[in-house]
């Protein structure tokens, strides 16, 4: 399960899996050589379009010393990431697949999470509910400077746009969560200039901020659209899926702890802990492929063979055209 791999200027082979939660896609390698700094270089070549299609981010797993396993978080541009919710689903299912167990333990960079295979969602298809915490809404945990705010929660920021209400919280990733009209769900170009510019200036985030665009559907279900520091616009982000159904609920947008969330690349159930501290993100964690890489001593990455996971790829497929329709019926103007 774990790879070889040796040190730069040789060439070396990797098997990768390239799997997604929510059609939040990543490259999963199996590693003990999780600080190597090729990882980095190699989270950009892989999450390129232009090789095999991209992807938002590589998952290193390995071992631990006060878990079942760690997870390390790489974005598309190479920077490290503290969490990655979609990750830690998909990392949850690699974990008890191999353990052979219904539940397990998965050290991130703050905190060891708890995982567990749980109860479908949509159909029987396989569904994962990791922990999502810890929740802050202090400023300097995010971090943000903003005059003498402590917290800013479902307030107006007048640098970012004069009427949408926001909250900024970290789970533990920095997230900035705007209530937003219709229109700037239906068209991303808003989104997109404020994403870039405040990850691009950092003059409001000094470590960049994932946005998320939030519209509510019906008292259960939020729409979430997220624009990822050191990704762009993600099909899903769980850890921007779990903070925007606690602003939701926080500010009554829905009636229950536990809220479905939509998103681009289908849906999610987050169901919020009595305290609102922790959040359990429940979703697919699905394969797309399995590969046998090499990477030759100039760094350059070849696929020496590839399967795709068809069958897994064509049940997903029904539950995203689910959460589609879902949307297309219930818009709450
Ligand atoms: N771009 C994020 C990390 C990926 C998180 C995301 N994909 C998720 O599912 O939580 C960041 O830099 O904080």
């Amino acid at each position: 399960m774990i790879n070889e791999t040796s040190g730069r200027g040789k060439t070396m082979k990797i098997s990768l899996k390239k799997m997604h939660g929510s059609g939040n896609t990543f490259y999963v390698l199996w590693t003990e050589d999780f600080a190597h700094s090729l990882w980095h270089e190699m989270a950009i070549k892989l999450c390129s379009t232009s090789w095999d299609g991209g992807a938002d981010g590589l998952l290193l797993i390995s071992s631990s010393a006060s878990a079942d396993v760690k997870m390390t978080v790489i974005n598309a541009d190479g920077s490290y990431a503290k969490m990655c919710g979609n990750g830690l689903r998909i990392v949850a299912r690699e974990v008890l697949e191999s353990l052979d167990v219904l539940q397990a333990s998965i050290e991130t960079e703050e905190v060891t999470l708890h995982v567990k295979k749980t109860t479908p969602i949509f159909e029987q298809q396989d569904a994962f509910a990791v922990e999502i915490k810890p929740i802050t809404f202090s400023l300097s945990d995010i971090p943000m400077t903003y005059g003498n705010n402590d917290t800013l929660i479902n307030s107006i920021i007048p640098e970012i746009h004069d009427s949408i209400h926001f909250s900024v919280l970290a789970v533990p990733n920095p997230h900035l969560v705007g209530l937003v009209p219709i229109q700037y769900i239906e068209s991303r170009v808003f989104q997109e200039k404020i994403g870039t510019q405040l990850n691009e200036s950092r003059s409001l985030f000094p470590e960049g901020v994932n946005l998320s665009f939030m519209h509510p559907v019906d008292e259960m279900t939020i729409f979430v659209r997220t624009f990822e520091r050191g990704v762009g616009f993600t099909n899903a982000c769980g850890t921007a899926m779990s903070a925007s159904a606690l602003v939701a609920y926080q500010s009554k947008l829905v009636e229950s702890t536990k809220v479905r969330v939509i998103n681009p690349g289908g849906f999610v159930e987050c169901h919020l802990s009595e305290d609102q501290q922790s959040v359990f993100l429940i979703g697919n964690a699905s394969l797309i492929e399995t590969l046998e890489v090499t990477i030759g001593s100039d760094e350059t990455i070849s696929i020496l063979s590839k399967t795709i996971a068809h069958d897994e790829m064509d049940d997903y497929e029904r539950w995203k055209d689910y959460a589609e329709n879902m949307v297309k019926q219930k818009w709450r103007k």
